[in-house]
């Protein structure tokens, strides 16, 4: 498929410095009101990684994706993509990023195809590249049949796919998705995770946030687990899970705590 086309690590992409990681943050930090979201994390995706991000609820993950791809301002801290500053060159910086954010906000009159036009269009890409794109995309995620329905209509998974496919239409070399397979049926939760591996295989670099570990595990080489703000733990999958898995790993790290109930005497009573 044409979108998902070679990203060689070279110097002709923009910002394309040889030894610069796809991401590198640094002391990123965020407070919100009196609770510290994000609380100095550093991480650096290395290139060419499918790099994982998993913390349980309220970790800070979205706030830190959020600053990462420059849609939510650091209180202190930067992010580099690929060597380019995202808060100071913000145009150059999302040029290479495709982002799939939370709760992605779209036009809600337009069709599937109408929308991948009009975000074409918004990049700057050929009329003609975009309709190959399109088409192909709508294809791979199964949005065909649902073309001619608005936005507005689509169910909660298909507008996950629309999303990274607006992600992915203008040949990114890093994809930021958080939780991309929440709420996508097992069909085409397998389109996607082969879209991917397409995508990480070809040289793109992926960094995804999720609550599935196993699937985690099965997508990733590289992950970090958050937790209260800050990176607990981060590297090598094998290196972090070492001989258990990675929810026990994160089990672990994240200290939780197996209620058992005891206050819920009045259910099921
Ligand atoms: N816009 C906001 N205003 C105030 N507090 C916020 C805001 N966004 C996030 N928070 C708080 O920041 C903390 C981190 O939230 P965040 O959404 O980044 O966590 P998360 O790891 O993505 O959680 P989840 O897995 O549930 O999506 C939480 O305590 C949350 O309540």
């Amino acid at each position: 498929m044409e979108t998902l086309a070679r990203h060689d690590a070279d110097a002709s992409h923009p910002g394309g410095g040889e030894a610069a990681p796809a991401f590198r943050l640094t002391g990123l930090h965020k407070v919100f009101a009196d609770n510290v979201a994000v609380d100095h994390v550093d991480l650096t995706v290395p290139r060419g990684s499918f790099f994982g991000l998993v913390g349980p609820n309220g970790a800070g993950k979205t706030t830190a994706l959020s600053m990462a791809v420059g849609l939510l301002r650091p209180d202190e801290g930067r992010s580099e993509v690929f060597g380019v500053d995202v808060w100071s060159d913000p145009v150059q910086a999302k040029a290479i990023m495709g982002v799939l954010p939370d709760g992605l906000a779209m036009p809600e009159r337009l069709t599937g195809r109408e929308l991948l036009t009009f975000i074409g269009q918004l990049r700057g890409i050929p009329d003609d590249v975009v309709a190959q794109r399109t088409q192909e995309l709508l294809d791979v995620m199964e949005l065909n049949d649902a073309e001619r329905t608005l936005v507005v209509d689509y169910s909660t998974g298909m507008r996950k796919k629309l999303g990274l496919a607006t992600a992915l239409l203008h040949a990114p070399r890093l994809l930021v998705l958080d939780e991309p397979f929440e709420a996508v049926d097992p069909v085409s939760a397998a389109a996607l995770k082969a879209i991917l591996l397409r995508f990480v295989a070809a040289g793109g670099s992926v960094l995804l946030s999720s609550h599935v570990m196993p699937l985690v595990e099965q997508l990733c080489d590289t992950v970090a687990v958050m937790a209260k703000g800050r990176v607990v733990a981060a590297g090598r999958l094998d290196e972090v899970r070492g001989d258990g898995t990675l929810e026990e790993t994160f089990v672990r790290l994240v200290g939780v705590e197996v209620g058992h109930g005891e206050g819920l005497s009045w259910l099921a009573s």
